[in-house]
């Protein structure tokens, strides 16, 4: 029996279910081993073979369950089907396995009627119940069984939490045998092999050991390989393989096996026709663009309908699918004229289901049948998927069913507001639509953009790969530039680099004149592809460099920080192997950097061997005038091994123009008894000039030397009895004095968020005397309201308020209440404040709490009303107001049990269903530090007596 199973495995499932019928090639001769990579204790990754998946476990003879995952189309489905007909045609690495069965999950999720795990495994091969009966019975039977594609585990969760089956014969859902096998409640002794996109494959609740390895896709050997195989003709495939190897975006594009695939289809048609090799093939949407039309072209003659009529009945079906989650659909829903060459057929328990020939496509169909609606129709579909979309990002800290299937929804729904943007670059896909006669909304493209823009100031860290790929597939460089010109910060630290990033942010990063703040985790390779990137951002940039060598992996973790022009780049350990980190850093990037001015190594110890290092600095970059290591600037003694000639060009000047204001931090005077914490800043200005003040963003136009007290003061409602027009404050009111010298201008800091309707609604007011002057602003730019500063006294900005209230720039400051003996819960409170109420007010005023540094900013409209939600404590709700102080009472008060290390934090705009603040990790280490101080008091061992005196709360309660 096992040998007659053995037989029926072969590739053909595999192939009819990816080529369209008819294809000359197949899967079975296409085949190239991916790169699957490990990740080791140390934290570096090593490669493994197919085989190395199955070496046992170091501690026992035992196999712990196997996690395979990987992004869509690189090649998950083929490695399980690979390895099936491995163990079929016996291969040494297999051995152990007397029986091997693969489910593909979404074919499962398709039977709607119970049934046991004996027809269920019947169901997926050749074998008949009886007959497996028989074989598993036996319990000294191995059987490895492999689940592919089980892609959302969340949504299993909550069946395995529901329900489950302990024996075999037991009828059940087909989903409630997969949960209970996972949790190993049937077929304990079974070995299982999962395969999954999913990167936290955690939520399976699975039982036992477990092993992750993750497949990448082809490297550029296999992608030749595979091009070998696929154009068996050696002159062709050099003709076709060297234009892909010179097209960098179509050489990245093929690391992903499934785009491999189209690329060399796209190609082989093109170049077998000696036709024109099309240009524009940049992004992924043009390339699909192209398969299709080449689709259409080789294997649609003599239709007996339009195209478009075609190209929308495909749509159609995509689009139900993607809404319902569905992949396989049944003939009924089938029309003949649609399923060749676009549907592949296969058979599935007697019944033949369609599907796509990859579920790229059916996103791909989806986008396609959106914009070829008319402009109507194609809006409202366009709105409710970017809402579905965001909706589920809303709701990513939500743990219920509910909102568990709605950011699946959400994540499934995706890749087609990728595959629409790609559409609306007119440039790249005009061809097609002008020979098929069909044209894209133009209402699309806005709507779209609109929907970036917001995007990419609410969702600055989670979702931004994603923004940064679908600008990349829209390509415009002026509205790229647009887009992130406007972010403060960005943080993508948290992000594994792959190749389709790459050349998705050096396209965003080329076309974006400023950004503000940047984190990335890059390696040394990434930063070849980044090229002129790094200088463009102003903090940093988070290298880790890898040794490939599969012998020894190897990571050292370097850090090389860019301010305005100065390189910080610290090396922990002073090797060889950080060494040649070090000269590609030299190669690659500093040579991008023009202008460069100080250079620091943080090595541990200036020795000879950085001599070469530092002289090749030097020689490349005259403009050098400062290189250092650790905080100090070179030592003479050190320079002895220096020439003459070099000590000059590294003591040059320091010449430094600058035209801006210059920063500058106050001294903090407390006031008088009454007013304790309630601050007076003092800056003693040294010459004429701009002075921009650290903590309260106040800037002064000073004609000379002087000195300028100024304090916040409340806001007197009486002082607006009497306007003909409705005002409202709009920053906090400043006392301001100077002495000894004179102030000529003011500029107030504001948080408004200008659109063309509000552009002009500020006024300052002036208090003397009891007189309110309301005076129009001199200029008004992004940050500040510019006055003449005419006597001295109050200052205040004012908003009038003719429109309905619109979001202004705010921020979320936490603050942790100290804890008292036997306290069981930390209170942590929540400000949420305009942001120009400055940090140091609210610290100051709550001296005693201690502030917990969070990325704080987001914009929250005045009056509107906003939910606080805490995981795992639950949500609340409250309004915001525009306090501009100087008392700062918290919005919200959150409870957390003590033994609570983290909770995650985020806000929700309660009208709109929007995150406006996304969750965020919130440590609360510093708190424990203290209850261990409450409850083991003297008799803390010595280092957590040093933790605690380094704990900055309870200095506070010291003093
Ligand atoms: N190792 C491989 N050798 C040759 N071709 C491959 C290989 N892996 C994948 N492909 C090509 O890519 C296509 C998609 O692969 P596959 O269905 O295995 O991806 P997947 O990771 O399971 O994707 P998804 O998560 O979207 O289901 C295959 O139909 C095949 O054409």
């Amino acid at each position: 029996m096992v040998c007659q199973y053995k037989k029926s495995v072969d590739w053909k499932d595999l192939n009819e279910r990816s080529f369209p019928s008819g294809e000359r090639v197949s899967l079975a001769a296409l085949y190239t081993e991916p790169v699957i990579i490990q990740k080791n204790k140390k934290g570096s990754f090593l490669n493994v073979s197919v085989e190395e998946l199955f070496s046992k476990s170091n501690l026992c003879l035992y196999y712990p369950t196997i996690i395979l995952q990987g992004n869509p189309g690189s090649g998950k489905s083929v490695i399980a089907q690979k390895i099936l007909l491995d163990w079929a045609s016996e291969k040494p690495y297999l051995e152990d396995f007397d029986l091997t069965f693969c489910l593909r999950y979404e074919e499962v999720k398709c039977i709607s009627e119970e049934m046991n795990l004996i027809e269920l495994l019947s169901w997926s091969c050749s074998l008949t119940s009886s007959q497996i009966s028989r074989m598993v019975l036996n319990s000294v039977q191995r059987v490895l069984l492999i689940i592919d594609g089980l892609d959302e585990p969340d949504e299993l969760r909550f069946i395995c939490d529901e329900f489950c089956i302990s024996s075999k014969f037991q009828r059940a859902s087909p989903e409630v045998i997969v949960c209970s096998l996972l949790r190993q409640q049937i077929l304990p002794r079974s070995v299982l092999l999962i395969t999954t996109r999913t990167k936290f494959p955690h939520g399976m609740l699975l039982e036992g050991q477990q092993r992750f390895f993750r497949i990448v896709g082809f490297s550029e050997k296999e992608v030749e390989e595979y091009f070998h195989k696929f154009f068996q003709n050696e002159e062709l495939f050099r003709k076709v393989y060297e234009f892909v190897r010179k097209n960098e975006t179509l050489i990245t594009a093929c690391s992903i096996p499934v785009m491999c695939w189209i690329i060399c289809m796209v190609l082989r048609e093109r170049f077998c026709e000696g036709a024109h090799v099309t240009s524009g093939l940049e992004t992924t949407t043009s390339i699909y663009v192209d398969f299709v039309s080449t689709l259409l072209e080789h294997h649609c003659q003599g239709l007996s309908q339009s195209v478009l009529t075609l190209l929308r009945s495909l749509g159609q079906l995509a689009e139900r699918g993607m809404l319902e989650q569905q992949v396989l659909f049944d003939e009924k829903t089938v029309s003949e004229t649609m399923s060749d060459p676009f549907l592949c057929k296969r058979k599935i328990s007697q019944e033949m289901m369609f599907s796509f020939m990859h579920h790229s496509f059916q996103e791909f169909f989806t986008a396609l049948y959106y914009v070829l609606l008319d402009e109507e129709e194609s809006k409202r579909k366009v709105r409710e998927l970017l809402r579905t979309v965001e909706k589920g990002w809303a709701l990513s800290c939500w743990s219920d069913r509910e909102a568990n299937l709605e950011i699946s929804k959400s994540k499934l729904l995706q890749p087609v507001i990728l595959f629409v943007c790609g559409l609306c670059k007119k440039e790249w896909v005009s061809s097609f639509f002008e020979k098929h006669n069909m044209a894209v909304s133009v209402n699309v493209e806005t709507q779209l953009k609109e929907w970036l823009n917001q995007c990419s100031q609410r969702y600055q860290n989670e979702h931004m790969l994603f923004i940064l790929h679908c600008l990349y597939e829209l390509h415009e460089k002026s509205f790229t530039g647009k887009v992130l010109e406007q972010l403060v910060s960005m943080d993508l630290s948290n992000v594994q680099l792959e190749n389709a990033h790459r050349w998705m942010l050096r396209f965003c990063f080329q076309n974006c004149v400023n950004i503000g703040k940047l984190r990335l985790s890059i390696t040394c390779d990434d930063l070849k592809i980044l090229q002129s990137t790094p200088y463009r951002c102003e903090e940093l940039i988070h290298q880790k460099a890898s040794l490939k060598k599969r012998t020894k992996g190897f990571c050292q973790e370097i850090i090389i920080s860019i301010k305005d022009e100065d390189v910080i780049f610290p090396l922990k350990n002073e090797t060889i192997i950080v060494k040649s980190a070090a000269e590609v850093f030299l190669q690659d990037v500093l040579h991008s950097v023009s202008g460069l001015k100080k250079v620091h190594l943080q090595i541990d110890k200036f020795t000879g061997r950085w001599i070469p290092t530092v002289l090749s600095l030097v020689w490349t970059f005259p403009s050098l005038n400062e290189l250092g290591w650790r905080k100090s600037v070179l030592l003479e003694r050190d320079m002895k091994s220096f020439t003459e000639e070099d000590l000059k060009t590294m003591k040059k000047e320091n010449i430094e123009s600058k035209s801006d204001a210059e920063l500058f931090t106050p001294e903090c005077v407390q006031q008088d008894d009454e007013d304790k914490h309630k601050t007076t800043y003092r800056f003693v200005c040294p010459h004429v000039g701009q002075f921009r003040c650290s903590l309260t963003s106040l800037v002064f136009v000073m004609e000379g030397e002087g000195e300028v007290l100024y304090r916040v003061v409340s806001w007197d409602p009486r002082l607006f009895v009497g306007f003909d027009q409705k005002m409202t404050p709009a920053g906090p009111l400043y006392n301001i004095d100077c002495f000894n010298g004179s102030l000529s201008k003011l500029h107030l800091p504001h948080c408004e968020i200008f659109s063309e309707k509000n552009k002009d609604s500020l006024d300052v007011a002036h208090f003397t005397c009891g007189n309110v002057e309301i005076m129009k602003p001199l200029q008004v730019t992004e940050t500040h309201v510019m006055i003449d500063i005419k006597g001295l006294s109050l200052y205040g900005l004012l908003k009038r308020l003719i429109f309905p209230p619109s979001p202004v720039a705010a921020q979320v400051l936490l603050f942790l209440r100290p804890i008292i003996a036997r306290q069981r819960e930390n209170v942590l409170d929540v400000h949420l404040l305009p942001l120009t109420v400055p940090l140091s007010e609210v610290k100051n005023q709550h001296w005693e709490n201690t502030h917990i540094k969070t990325s704080s900013k987001c914009s929250l409209t005045p009056g509107s009303e906003y939910s606080l939600c805490c995981q795992p404590e639950g949500c609340t709700t409250e309004k915001f107001e525009c306090d501009f102080g100087p008392n700062y009472h918290p919005t919200f008060e959150v409870f957390v049990n003590v033994e609570t290390d983290e909770v995650r934090l985020s806000l929700l705009d309660k009208t709109e269903e929007k995150e406006v603040w996304v969750p965020r990790r919130i440590l609360l280490t510093v708190i424990n530090c203290l209850y261990l101080q409450i409850t083991s008091g003297k008799d803390a061992d010595p280092p957590a007596q040093k933790r605690l005196t380094e704990c900055e709360f309870v200095k506070k309660t010291q003093r």
